[in-house]
């Protein structure tokens, strides 16, 4: 039998410029683990991606609160016809946005919010996600311009790199902040103080070290949380939807409805929202052995865990 299966799915579309995911799923006691660090990322911040994996197939997770989570349709940076189409045919009534791609993003972030706007009705939310490219001043006046194109934004994610940046924008603007890298890659996520520079946290078990680290992590920082992917597979995903089935509350819709930009999957069902909602999982789904990296990425993607599991 087979202990680990290193895969590579191609992305639908490109996203964070990422063009194809990888990772390796390794088998425990009670199931499958998903260790898919990204390739820039160093050994020692996969290591708690690996402490993701290794709960999920060694120990478990703690028992749900909840058994569906409201999840959003994740809008790539994309022309605003398939912007549009995305949106409409999600099912989802929240839709998250990606923005400033490239510098002088704007005039296309705008027509796409706007799109995604058609296609939700008045009803829908919307928020948008800058991965922390923007200055203070940029994002104060990019938000507006967008916060305008959507007529109202649930949130803006991560706007700029640091806590203070992120606290200057939030004094400057009427739209909530939501802080994302700021708690993902934190030296000592526990240590985060977001209060002051964002009113939401968004938690991933899979970079935090497993749904019960990511619950520590959501009590510490004080926050409502938004549970957001890591473009897992949806072996990887079923630890995030454990996290968010366990949060105590949960008040937004979670960022989980990611399985549908990559091109496939190695289970035969993959997650995929119904009406908006996907289901929480009592157990890691099993992998069907599909999407088969080629030999040069399956001896990297080995050699990285044999190195990282120390
Ligand atoms: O939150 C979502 O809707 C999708 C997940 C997502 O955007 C994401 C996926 C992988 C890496 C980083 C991010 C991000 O939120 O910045
Ligand atoms: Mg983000």
């Amino acid at each position: 039998m087979t202990d680990t299966w290193v895969y590579s799915i191609p992305m639908r579309t490109r996203f964070r410029g990422i063009t194809v995911r990888e990772g390796v799923l390794v088998r425990g006691p009670v199931g499958w683990g998903d260790f898919c660090p990204f390739t820039e990322y160093s050994d020692a911040e996969s290591a708690a991606w690996l402490a993701t994996a290794v709960e999920q197939s060694s120990v478990g997770w703690p028992a749900p609160v909840r058994d569906r989570i409201p999840v959003n349709c994740t809008v790539p940076a994309v022309d605003p016809v398939r912007a549009h189409a995305i949106a409409a045919g999600s099912g989802c009534s929240t839709a998250k946005i990606k923005v400033a791609d490239h510098p002088s993003a704007l005039a296309e972030d705008v027509a796409r919010v706007e799109a995604v706007r058609d296609a939700l009705g008045p009803s829908g939310r919307i928020r948008v996600d800058a991965n922390a490219v923007w200055d203070v001043e940029t994002a104060v006046s990019s938000i507006r311009a967008l916060d305008k194109a959507a007529g109202g934004l649930e949130y803006v994610e991560q706007p700029c790199r640091s806590l203070d940046e992120l606290a200057a924008v939030r004094r400057q603007v009427d739209v909530p902040i939501a802080a994302d890298e700021s708690i993902r890659r934190a030296s000592d996520p526990m240590q985060v103080a977001v209060a002051g520079a964002a009113d939401i946290a968004v938690i991933k078990c899979t970079p935090l070290g497993g749904v019960r680290r990511a619950l520590e992590v959501a009590s510490a920082c004080g926050l409502p949380c938004v549970v957001s992917s890591a473009l897992e597979t949806s072996v990887g995903l079923a630890a995030q939807l454990a996290l968010a089935g366990a949060l105590p509350s949960l008040d937004y819709a979670c960022g989980l409805g990611t399985t549908s930009l990559l091109a496939g999957d190695v289970v035969a069902s993959p997650f995929v929202p119904v009406d908006g909602y996907l289901p929480v999982p009592r157990t890691p789904p099993a992998p069907v052995f599909a999407f088969a990296a080629p030999p040069d990425r399956a001896a990297w993607w080995n050699a990285r865990l044999t190195r990282v599991r120390g």
